[in-house]
């Protein structure tokens, strides 16, 4: 679990104001940290693009074109000047040094992006746009500096960005490169120190970004126990009885010692290892609303009296009663985007399209979580997004794959499953989002369908 922060121009002033450290200190070891990657990934005489903006950003790339001159064919570029003092004196050093600035663009095996970081202010212009869609289309190892440019502070594209394989972000990770938009740009993300040991640097956090390496698997320890050791889920069938069996059969591979489907149907068909009831009874934990339409709308009002935990889905988001739900405790919720759009019209947040989901997720997930503090919110989406007390969870893990019906249906069955073994409702939820993510990373990547996601769960390795 690593930690991630809205902002870090207030551990910066830190090093400057306590630690008596200059900004050309930080911005040396700025440089060198992305020096270092090229010194490890490419020969001497490589030859290296670097796109320096006007600000500190475009000071760390003339910083890293000084380091690198002499050991490598070094090309800078510098297509709005360079503006900041720090930017106008590291290229006094590097001219002195005999280094030209190029006008036009020339091939290379690396681009270096460090046009804008965590100062882009608005959207991109024109000119800036044309010249990061010259540097996306090359065929070049591309690294960014800090942040993709483009990428804003809450992680949302002005209107493009740099198409990164390596971020190398300074000082601490920034949540923005953990937004849904910036999964696709930001590539692989290494932190650089600055001049002190990150645990010097950094502070507390509301925001936690959780690794393969985190994972908490069920692993049964004690031979002296029976099926009911691992509890008995309950989960409701409704219309669409596939999301419910998909549900009740993750569960089970998940460790949950004995699954029940409860319909009020006789016409379906239940896999030979889920048992099938009419009554809601002798359940430790329930799953509904996946698949449920109106069905058990008129128990509703009895079910919000049971006193175990209760994975909320899908269909329950449209519904007003959710609202009495909220107030219980021992509840996780799982929207995806529409839904949660719903769940936040219902209960007076607001009324937002996805796309305003989707641009404000960690905002959205925060507020909510601070208004139902008792109840675990995991908002769907490329990267999951796990609310609880208002610190947010990420889950960066899972993959495209997932993109299918069904796969969130796991997920619910998932939740429900270590909630059934006696888990805690927020650690039940942050693990079975990673062995979901884990679980889901299939090769090809259209190929993944829910069962074999399901069949996948049983083949996760203890980390
Ligand atoms: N202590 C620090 O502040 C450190 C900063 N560092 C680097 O400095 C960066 C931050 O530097 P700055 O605060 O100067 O910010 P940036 O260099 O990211 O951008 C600021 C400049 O870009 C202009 N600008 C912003 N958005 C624009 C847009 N859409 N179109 C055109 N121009 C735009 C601003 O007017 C300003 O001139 C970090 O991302 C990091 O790379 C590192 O060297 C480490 C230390
Ligand atoms: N592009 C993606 N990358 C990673 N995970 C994804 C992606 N698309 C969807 N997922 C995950 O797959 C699941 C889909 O859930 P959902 O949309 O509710 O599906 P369904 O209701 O059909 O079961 C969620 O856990 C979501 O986080
Ligand atoms: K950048």
């Amino acid at each position: 679990m690593k930690p991630v922060y809205r902002e870090v121009y207030s551990f910066d002033k830190k090093c400057y104001e306590r630690y008596k450290l200059t900004e050309d200190i930080l911005m040396e070891h700025a440089a060198y940290s992305i020096a270092l990657e090229i010194y490890k990934r490419f020969p001497k005489f490589s030859k290296i693009n670097i796109v320096a903006g006007p600000g500190n950003n475009g000071a760390d790339g003339i910083t890293l074109a000084r380091i690198l001159w002499g050991d490598y064919i070094v090309n800078l570029y510098l297509p709005l000047g360079a503006k900041s003092n720090m930017a106008k004196l590291q290229l006094e050093r590097f001219l002195a040094l005999g280094g030209k600035v190029k006008e036009e663009c020339e091939s290379g095996d690396v681009i270096v992006d460090a046009i804008f970081g965590s100062g882009l202010k608005r959207d991109l212009d024109e000119k800036i746009i044309g010249f990061i869609s010259k540097m996306n289309k090359a065929k070049a190892f591309k690294i960014a500096c800090d942040i993709p440019t483009g990428i804003d502070d809450k992680g949302n594209l002005r209107p493009v960005a740099f198409k990164a394989d390596l971020t190398v972000t300074m000082g601490a990770e920034k949540l923005a490169l953990y937004s849904d938009f910036a999964k696709d740009y930001v590539g692989e993300i290494i932190r650089a120190d600055l001049g002190v040991s990150f645990n010097k640097y950094k502070g507390p956090t509301k925001y936690h970004v959780w690794e393969r390496g985190d994972l908490i698997l069920p692993i049964r320890t004690t031979q002296n126990s029976h099926k009911k050791s691992y509890g008995h889920l309950g989960v409701l069938a409704g219309e669409k009885v596939g999301a419910a069996v998909l549900a009740s059969l993750a569960a089970f591979n998940f460790g949950c010692g004995v699954v029940s489907i409860v319909s009020h149907r006789e016409d379906i068909n239940i896999p030979y290892e889920i048992m099938h009831t009419h009554h809601i009874e002798n359940f430790n934990t329930l799953a509904f609303g996946m698949g449920l339409n109106n069905h058990f709308d008129d128990e509703l009002e009895d079910i919000l009296i049971f006193d175990i935990p209760m994975v909320i889905d899908a269909d329950m988001f449209y519904k007003e009663i959710i609202k009495d739900f909220l107030k219980k405790e021992n509840i996780v919720l799982t929207p995806h985007p529409k839904e949660f759009a719903s769940l936040l019209k219902i209960v007076g947040m607001g009324e937002y399209s996805i796309k305003e989901i989707q641009e404000n997720r960690f905002d959205l997930a925060e507020e909510f979580s601070n208004k139902y503090p008792n109840v675990v919110l995991l908002l769907k989406g490329a990267n999951k997004i796990i609310a609880y007390k208002g610190n947010l969870h990420i889950d960066p893990n899972g993959s495209v794959a997932l993109a299918k019906g069904g796969s969130g249906d796991v997920l619910a069955g998932m939740i429900a499953s270590l909630l059934a073994q006696g888990w805690h409702p927020l650690k039940s939820t942050i693990h079975a989002s990673l062995s979901h993510s884990i679980a889901g990373n299939y090769n090809p990547n259209y190929a993944l369908t829910p069962m074999k996601l399901i069949e996948r769960i049983g083949n996760i390795l203890p980390s």
